[in-house]
């Protein structure tokens, strides 16, 4: 006889073990245990459920995917990122916004979907498209990176000039397919990132979340469009690492970042190749070096030296090996916005629709540097007459933290290319930043006063 025939031909006739139910008491502590499960598990989804719902992240994907009915909208994890919330999105209202700013008012014009427009490069792009006739559509997350109080008056700025600024992050593919649904972009100036080269140390999965993650779903995107737009986006003059042959050439090696920071650019770089190949995207990278100038990013030396120096504070200013010249090729932001509107003017159009590839496409990248390197220290003694304030310098040796010595750009690819031809020297581009600076920190010391 084997063991199965101990099965009961009725299941409920079949009898227990005795060790198995020894007494009635046995049965109510099974109960009370059974009791307890339930208890605990709802105790334990009750306690997840409150950790996602209170996250930035998924709520913002929440409200983005209740706004739009769709459930695929998704925000990928970045838990050190204290703000990157999508408001809601969607609607008639909503995408008659979306349709007005992106509408092309001159001949030939471009619809452009600008990410990061409530970044510097990008607020200066956005308008600069604007006035000339381009449609121009602004994505931006508003996260707290530096003072949202400057992006949100950058987006004052835009608003009045007639550009919208979704605000949403590049990872929520849902959001961007459907500004891809309302708006056939003809070019994407894709200058959403996580900038800066110092704070890599202090959160590196932002780097990862925005100039990697977001930009792979952004060509996802991109690649899937009928018409697929041709893209422009900010590669850095940091891809250049530890190279010693200067002026920098887009010949040269860019395989020895000295950060995190460079490296995702680098990263950004080979996957504009990847999709290039693949899908016929048209790509273009400009790697930008140290821009600035007025409603610059607060995080950036010039602007926080600017700060310090008028609030009597000491600045750290880096210099290498054996008192080695710290020097950067500070490029100014209209010469950037000249390079840009080049790049997209040139840019070739995407071969391929609907994710196919149908031919070879266009892949470029650029240096857009000012060809003049200027040591840190003289920065400083221009800032010092501008402000007519001597700063307090506290010379100290560059930390080991992803800076690099030395930048110089070859532009000659550039001018040839894209008609680019730098012509503000630092002196008065600084002069501009200064005054710049001096109004809006006045006006704001003003309204702060006057609540
Ligand atoms: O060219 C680029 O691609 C990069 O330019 C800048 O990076 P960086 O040149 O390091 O600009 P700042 O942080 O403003 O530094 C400017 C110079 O001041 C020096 N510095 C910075 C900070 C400080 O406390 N003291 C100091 O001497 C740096 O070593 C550097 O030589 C931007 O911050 C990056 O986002 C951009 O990608």
């Amino acid at each position: 006889m084997s063991h199965l025939d101990h099965t009961p031909s009725t299941p409920g006739k079949f009898k227990m073990d005795k060790s198995a139910y020894p007494y009635h008491g046995g049965r109510l502590r099974w109960h009370s245990s059974l009791a307890k499960l339930t208890f605990w598990s709802f105790v334990f989804i009750g306690v997840i459920f409150i950790f996602f719902y209170r996250s930035p992240s998924s709520s913002s994907s929440s409200s983005a995917a209740a706004a739009t009915s769709s459930s695929s909208s998704r925000f990928h994890s970045d838990p050190s990122r204290r703000s990157l919330r999508t408001s809601s999105w969607g609607g008639p209202a909503w995408e008659k916004k979306v349709r007005t700013s992106a509408r092309i008012r001159s001949r030939n014009g471009f619809s452009v979907l600008v990410t990061g427009a409530a970044g510097f490069v990008g607020t200066h792009v956005s308008s600069a498209l604007k006035r000339r006739g381009d449609g121009v559509l602004g994505l931006d997350n508003f996260n707290d990176y530096y003072d949202p109080t400057l992006k949100r008056a950058r987006q004052a700025l835009l608003e009045r000039a007639g550009v919208f600024i979704v605000e949403g992050d590049i990872n929520d593919a849902a959001l961007l397919k459907k500004l891809f649904e309302v708006v056939p972009f003809t070019h994407v100036m894709h200058l959403a990132a996580q900038a800066g080269v110092r704070y890599a140390m202090q959160n590196p999965g932002s780097y990862v979340h925005s100039n990697i993650a977001g930009f792979v779903s952004l060509l996802e995107v991109c690649k899937e469009a009928t018409p697929q737009p041709a893209i422009v986006w900010a590669s850095s003059s940091s891809v250049y690492g530890l190279n010693t042959k200067v002026p920098f050439s887009e010949k040269d090696r860019t395989d020895q970042p000295a950060s995190l920071y460079a490296a995702t650019k680098k990263a950004g770089e080979e996957i504009a190749h990847t999709y290039n190949h693949i899908y016929g995207l048209s790509l273009t990278g400009l790697r930008f070096f140290t821009v600035y100038g007025p409603w610059g990013r607060p995080d950036m030396a010039y602007f926080f030296f600017t700060k310090d120096i008028l609030n009597g504070k000491s600045i750290p200013i880096f210099e290498g090996e054996n008192h080695g010249t710290v020097a950067r090729d500070f490029t100014y932001i209209d010469d950037i916005v000249k390079g840009c509107l080049g790049a997209l003017d040139t840019a070739q159009k995407s071969t391929g629709s609907g994710g196919k590839k149908k031919g070879p496409a266009q892949l470029r990248v650029f240096n857009l540097g000012n060809t003049s390197p200027i040591p840190v220290t003289n920065l400083v003694t221009i800032l010092e007459r501008l402000l007519k304030v001597k700063a307090k310098r506290n010379v100290m040796k560059l930390p080991r933290n992803g800076d690099v010595q030395f930048t110089h750009a070859n532009i000659s690819l550039a001018h040839r290319e894209l008609g680019y031809k730098p012509t503000t020297n630092l002196q008065t581009g600084l002069k501009k930043f200064v005054r710049w600076y001096l109004n809006y920190y006045s006006a704001a010391g003003k309204k702060a006063d006057a609540r």
